[in-house]
């Protein structure tokens, strides 16, 4: 009873050797398992990291293919759920070799089902002193989001790595009930060091759930490198482990959801935030761009004088709230 919210976050190395990394999943799921998991976070990129777009590509399989067929083998020999964050999807229609791809996290259960498919939305698209890199080049954004998956260790909401820097998507699937928000990464080494942790602890404090991140570590190839420091954080926003910079590592942790509806009875932001609703949707955030030069929207005439409202919580949804003649 007492290990049933037992999680595992999880730290690797993928190359674009996938043999090898699948030999590091199942090393730790293993360790996980051996230590009472019941369900193990892996990083995104735990099939692979390829060294150009044309081999990034060729490595990608369908979800139907052997990689996940593999997988689910695992889950099921022992009986444990996996998150298997950000894998490189071949869309289901799509020619051979594609030409793009989906950047998709997937959730199996302790049976071997898949149960949830989550592909990336945010496309991590930089220049920064340190790095180019251009995530649309190879992947295609995902169709949207999907909604907190019911399982044994509580409501978990589904993101991935460059997500986590829109907390707009995180209060949604918050405000759906998510008691658990997870970010498996593959942390650039330069903004990791300076935003990871930040990032991590803000999403847990300001929806008060746990935040589990499984990272990639190290040198890829020759050109990319990974932070590390996958981390689970509590929801009053303190750091329960820290994987740090080690190659290869499980921490695990028992989750506490009397913990997360604690800190929500003791400080109730989500009421707080439904009693301000009305307020946030007055504000004038911003100025269509598209209404440089008016144009037709819901059967009325928009005149290019419309000032356009839109709250940070409904954008998923539609980026028009509500219009007021300006
Ligand atoms: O390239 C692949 O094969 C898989 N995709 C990734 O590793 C993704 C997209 S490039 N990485 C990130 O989003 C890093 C975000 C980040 O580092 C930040 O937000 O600062």
């Amino acid at each position: 009873m007492e290990k049933s919210h037992r999680v595992a976050v999880c730290q690797m190395q993928s190359t674009n050797d996938k043999d090898n990394n699948f030999r590091q999943v199942k090393n730790l799921v293993e360790k996980a398992t051996d230590g009472g998991a019941k369900f193990i976070f892996l990083p995104e990129c735990c099939d692979f990291v390829g060294e150009n777009r044309q081999e990034t590509l060729k490595l990608s399989e369908p979800l139907s293919g052997n990689l996940i067929e593999s997988y689910k083998n695992l889950a099921r020999s022992h009986n444990v759920w996996l998150s298997l964050g950000g894998l490189h999807e071949v869309p289901m229609e799509s020619s051979n070799p594609p030409t793009k791809i989906y950047n998709c996290h997937v959730v199996i259960n302790n049976s071997g089902d898949l149960v949830a498919a989550y592909r990336k939305l945010h496309m991590f698209d930089v220049d920064t002193p340190e790095f180019r890199f251009r995530e649309s080049e190879v992947v295609a954004q995902g169709p949207g989001i999907v909604m907190p998956i019911d399982t044994p260790i509580g409501s978990l909401g589904l993101q991935i790595c460059y997500d986590i820097r829109f907390p707009e998507v995180s209060g949604i699937l918050r405000s759906r009930g998510a008691q658990i928000l997870t970010y498996p990464s593959a942390f650039a080494y330069a903004t990791g060091l300076a935003h990871w942790e930040t990032l991590l602890r803000c999403r847990a404090i300001e929806n008060q759930c746990y935040v589990i991140a499984a990272a990639q570590m190290g040198f890829h190839n020759r050109k990319r490198r990974s932070y590390g420091h996958a981390m689970i954080v509590d929801p009053w926003g303190k750091i329960l482990v820290d994987c740090e910079e080690k190659e290869l590592d499980v921490a695990l942790v028992d989750l506490d959801l009397d913990k997360v509806a604690s800190v929500r009875k003791n400080m109730p932001c989500e009421e707080h935030r439904m009693k301000c609703q009305n307020i946030y949707s007055r504000l004038p955030l911003r100025i269509h761009p598209e209404s440089q030069g008016g144009f037709s929207f819901g059967g009325f005439d928009i005149p290019k004088e419309t000032v356009f409202y839109e709250s940070s919580h409904s954008f998923a949804f539609t980026n028009i709230r509500c219009v007021v003649p300006g």
